[in-house]
């Protein structure tokens, strides 16, 4: 069954021990590196990542070959008390060679729904209104990218060279309004939907570009049963965004601008495909709270209400 995947294994433990022994049986070369050991084991630790990562992995699931990108990370650790665990000292790479378990090949069968719209639009609002009337997990692409950055620093001192890099750039792309690339966000949202007991979810502020969406369809291997589209003009989505308050790096004039600018760009284009598809549902946003929700329920009219799932927000 894992003939594959054994073999690969075998070639990761080999880069392995090749590494380990030419450091560890010289004594003199050993006292020379010794102090930098920590940092080595990270670069060595994020080298053996981008080899998993940049693989694709075949294994076999309920009798069905499959091929599975991302096998790593898909299984990597994700609650604060692994991750912790991990950037302290156990995120080592034979660690890393255990993490490969064939979970990433699990099948997700959801019936989910995408929502769509500018920045400002009133998704973040609408969403967990959809989930108390309609039961539908919320899983918000953004929130799941600021939790990864918020996890990952409370990691203080610990924090691994990879860790810090991983970081620093969603928080650069996030100031600079620019979308994180697609590995990293699919995976996000691969690992929330993997991890719940759901399978109704609703998706928030994703896909950005047609490199998200094909990236999605490609890794997750489904597909929205619509798309929940809120229009709102801009005047009024940078008023709105001004005026949310929260704090927030990129709710600033300058941030906004670029923001837009990626939304008519790059992330129109996925809704007209999506509308191509006959799966856009066009609600008029530019309304009160309550109103535009009256439309939001008349869409989802045809799903009964399910108790006892959650949101991201
Ligand atoms: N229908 C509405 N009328 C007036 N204000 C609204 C309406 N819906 C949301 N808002 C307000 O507009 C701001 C932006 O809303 P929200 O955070 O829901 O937007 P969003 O689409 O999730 O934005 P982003 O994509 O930037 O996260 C919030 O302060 C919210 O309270
Ligand atoms: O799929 C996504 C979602 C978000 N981003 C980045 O995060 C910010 C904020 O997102 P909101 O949905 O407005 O909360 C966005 O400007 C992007 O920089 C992303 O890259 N991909």
């Amino acid at each position: 069954m894992w003939d594959q995947f054994d073999i690969q294994i075998r070639e990761i433990c080999s880069i392995e021990y090749l590494f380990t022994s030419s450091i560890s049986f010289s004594p003199i070369r050993w006292s020379l590196v010794s102090p930098y050991r920590k940092l080595i084991d990270h670069m060595y630790t994020w080298m053996l990542l981008h080899i998993l990562e940049s693989r694709t992995w075949t294994c076999k699931n309920n009798g069905r070959t499959q091929t599975v990108q991302h096998l790593v990370s898909a299984d990597a650790p994700t609650t604060r008390s692994e991750k912790a665990k991990r950037n302290k000292s156990t995120f080592t790479p034979s660690y890393a060679a255990n993490c490969l378990f064939p979970k990433a090949c699990a099948q997700i069968s959801p019936n989910f729904k995408k929502v769509s719209g500018g920045p400002g639009s009133g998704k973040g609002t609408q969403c967990p209104k959809i989930v108390e009337h309609f039961g539908f997990t919320h899983l918000c692409a953004g929130d799941l990218l600021q939790a990864e950055i918020e996890s990952e620093s409370e990691n203080g001192l610990a924090l691994s060279i990879f860790n810090f890099y991983h970081i620093t750039m969603i928080q650069n792309f996030k100031k600079e309004g620019k979308i994180v690339p697609s590995e990293i966000t699919v995976k996000l949202l691969q690992q929330a939907m993997q991890q719940s007991d759901s399978k109704r979810f609703i998706i928030d502020g994703f896909p950005r570009n047609e490199e998200n969406r094909a990236a999605f369809e490609n890794i997750v291997k489904i597909k929205p049963e619509f798309v929940l589209f809120f229009d709102c003009p801009e005047e009024e989505l940078t008023k709105r965004i001004l005026n949310r308050n929260q704090g927030r790096v990129d709710d600033n004039i300058e941030t906004i601008g670029k923001r837009l600018k990626v939304y008519f760009e790059s992330t129109l284009p996925v809704i007209n495909y999506y509308n191509s598809k006959g799966k856009v549902q066009k609600i008029d946003a530019q309304r009160s709270v309550d109103e535009v929700f009256e439309d939001v329920k008349s869409v989802f009219a045809k799903f009964k209400p399910v108790a006892g799932v959650g949101s991201t927000k």
